[in-house]
């Protein structure tokens, strides 16, 4: 089987839309190798559909005073051991040759596109097994694979296809498991997700037609090679029996006359290169032009769901402060000790660690950080979206009083799914590129309100319009592509509103979108928020985003919360060293710009590499011996704002900034 080839890029909600993709394939057409392709497959396939109805007679027309006869002109090839004409013969198998391999490739796709895509139905376990296998028959060169199988299925045309259908199958599925790991990834995937969309739907609708314009182009290049082993079987005598002939029959006959009659082994050899270089040239040039590269990748591991049965992280438990315990019957989400880790090189690595908070009905929680700090794995963890081999403990995970520790999967996608939303910082890849956004948005409501398809869409159009979509009964019937960045956040926001959340999770909502749009986006949540007492969980790097919608802030840092303070406390109030640099960083109005914008000096954590003590000692100006050895925990004062830092609220001497960063490059120059 010919070399895969898998996207560049994985495919964007920007291109892969049904009109455009059928543009992008005519447009192959228009270079010189692509049109001399197209034409030349556009003429094997007539010939295939055309041939047997107009020149059947000819090639089965036996005369027997014209046997083994060499080229002429009644004879272009020349003629066969009952006088048959060889050309007529070349022509009419072409429809058995080019037929046969054609199936083969079907049955190649189908079954690797099961094997491929079963991981994502079945289940952990069997999903390894699944894997394990294709990763086996991969290893085994095709041929050999074909002939065990021609064996197998036994002698003849039907044993042929299915062998060479079957050895072709581990290749698809390994080019199948790695698409559909790509887009299984996806945030639209993620948002079906906690729409509660069940696994089967979720492939059919959401992972296959996204991945098909990669595997239609692999398997017309498949096709050529299947093409030759095709005729390889049956040159053997494996493949197509007598009467019947295809190329590869054709070629064993002229083989035995070849020092005599030359032409009648070539003419079925050229046939048989040129259809196979054909379906190869044009499966090229189609690859090229829509951006395919020829090498396949390592195949991402995917299996269902976080596990919760593992011991919880073994870090400080900080526990929710008293005051959050108190009202927890009021609180939307608990969280408690929440820990996510992942396997390392060197060991597990935990990114996010003993992290404990809860948010209140109607709340604004804020959370922010460097790069890297744990705030996305929080949110994910959070909405049970963190794929094996990734694991989720914590002491309590609770949403709206029900324990997301416990219980079956089906229960929390029902609850997550009509209670919970979650808006993703790209606007691009929140939506499946390949269905109308009106459908995406019906999804949940038929998921799990039993809505009919009219009362869904007409939910969605309602939706739409709640969140200031113009001319929404139109949008409905649009693709992502049709609507604007900040038009497709409102969208995704309208789909959390589909049904009746009390918690929004936005994860840099508004980061892929320009000024005024982002300014429109964080209105909207607070309009939602404040009409519908919906708590709003707002993750974000910029501090300034945060004060302004926020009611209280969580800083993280190296995978903890090192401080929760009030926003409206943020710039006054904050004790913890990294907070006050955070908000130091925030350029306002007063600024002096004779001085250089402060920064943070130094790198955050790698995860992989926690120290011992306070992962900020490093970069910190009033780090201490104790930072270096103990970590501190964090710690609720009686008002209820929590630090963890043993020097909190102490004064920062005023020229930190330029001894740390004179220190970061004396550092830098320095040899290893
Ligand atoms: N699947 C994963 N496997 C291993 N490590 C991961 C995985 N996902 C994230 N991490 C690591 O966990 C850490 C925290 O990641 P996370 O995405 O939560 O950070 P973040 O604060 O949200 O950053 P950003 O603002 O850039 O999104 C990072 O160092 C990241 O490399």
């Amino acid at each position: 089987m010919a070399e895969m080839m898998t996207p560049t890029a994985q495919p964007s909600s920007a291109d892969p839309r049904p009109r455009r993709r059928r543009g992008r394939w005519l447009a192959v057409l228009h270079t010189p190798v692509g049109a001399s392709a197209g034409v030349l497959l556009v003429g094997v396939l007539l010939l295939a559909i055309l041939a047997p109805l107009f020149w059947t007679h000819q090639a089965n027309a036996v005369d027997t005073n014209h046997v083994l006869e060499g080229t002429s002109s009644a004879h272009w090839v020349g003629t066969d051991n009952l006088g048959r004409d060889l050309f007529f013969r070349v022509l009419v198998a072409t429809r058995l040759s080019i037929g046969l391999a054609l199936l083969a490739t079907a049955i190649a796709v189908v079954v690797g596109l099961i094997l491929g895509t079963a991981p994502l139905l079945v289940g952990r376990r069997a999903g390894r097994l699944v894997t394990a296998v294709v990763n086996i028959a991969v290893a085994f060169p095709g041929l050999l694979l074909a002939l065990f199988f021609a064996v197998i299925f036994g002698i003849g045309r039907t044993g042929a296809v299915l062998a060479i259908g079957f050895a072709g199958a581990p290749t698809f599925a390994r080019l199948s498991q790695t698409l559909a790991a790509g887009i299984a990834e996806r945030d639209f995937v993620a948002a079906a997700r906690i729409a509660g969309v069940n696994r089967v739907r979720l492939l059919l609708r959401h992972v296959l037609p996204n991945i098909g314009e990669p595997l239609v182009v692999n398997a017309t290049i498949g096709a050529g090679g299947a093409l030759l082993s095709f005729a390889g079987l049956s040159f053997l005598g494996l493949g197509v029996q007598a009467p019947s002939y295809d190329w590869g029959r054709l070629l064993q006959d002229g083989l035995s006359g070849i020092y005599l009659h030359p032409a009648a082994a070539l003419a079925p050899g050229v046939a048989i290169v040129v259809a196979g270089l054909t379906f190869n040239l044009f499966g090229e040039s189609v690859a090229k032009g829509i951006g395919l590269t020829g090498t396949i990748g390592r195949i991402p591991l995917l299996s269902a769901g976080t596990d919760a049965e593992q011991p919880a992280a073994a870090t400080p438990d900080e526990g929710i402060p008293a005051q959050d315990r108190e009202e927890a019957p009021n609180a939307v989400l608990a969280v408690e000790n929440l820990s996510v880790t992942f396997p390392g090189a060197d060991g597990p690595v935990r990114p996010v660690r003993a992290v404990s908070f809860a948010v209140r009905r109607g709340e604004a929680v804020g959370v922010v950080g460097e790069s890297g700090s744990g705030k996305s794995l929080t949110a994910l963890a959070v909405a049970r979206l963190i794929e094996e081999p990734g694991h989720v403990a914590a002491d309590r995970l609770e949403f709206l009083g029900t324990d997301l520790l416990a219980g079956t999967a089906r229960a929390h996608r029902q609850l997550l799914g009509t209670s919970f939303a979650m808006v993703f910082q790209d606007p691009m890849t929140s939506f499946n590129p390949t269905r109308r956004i009106g459908h995406q948005l019906a999804e949940v409501a038929r998921q799990h309100q039993g809505m009919t398809r009219q009362q869904a869409l007409a939910r969605a159009v309602d939706r739409l319009r709640a969140v200031r979509v113009p001319a929404a009964e139109r949008r409905v019937r649009q693709y992502p592509h049709e609507f604007s960045g900040g038009m497709r956040q409102r969208a995704m926001i309208g789909m959390g509103l589909m049904g009746d959340p009390a918690l929004i999770i936005a994860d840099e909502p508004t980061t892929a979108l320009d000024v005024t749009v982002q300014r429109q986006v964080l209105e909207l949540l607070q309009s939602i928020r404040a009409a519908d007492n919906v708590a709003l969980l707002l993750i974000s790097h910029d501090v300034a985003v945060v004060r302004q919608v926020c009611d209280r802030v969580l800083v993280m840092y190296a995978g903890r919360i090192v401080e929760d303070v009030p926003a409206a406390e943020l710039s006054t109030a904050a004790r913890h060293p990294y907070t006050r640099a955070l908000v130091a960083a925030v350029p306002d109005m007063h600024v002096d710009l004779n001085r250089p914008l402060p920064v943070i000096p130094g790198r955050p954590v790698d995860p992989a590499h926690q120290p011992v003590g306070c992962p900020y000692a490093p970069r910190c100006p009033l780090a201490g011996e104790r930072c270096i050895r103990e970590d501190p925990a964090l710690v609720a004062d009686e008002a209820g704002r929590r630090v963890a830092c043993w020097h909190a609220g102490e004064p920062i001497p005023d020229d930190w900034q330029e001894k740390a960063m004179a220190r970061d490059i004396i550092g830098a120059g320095e040899p290893s």
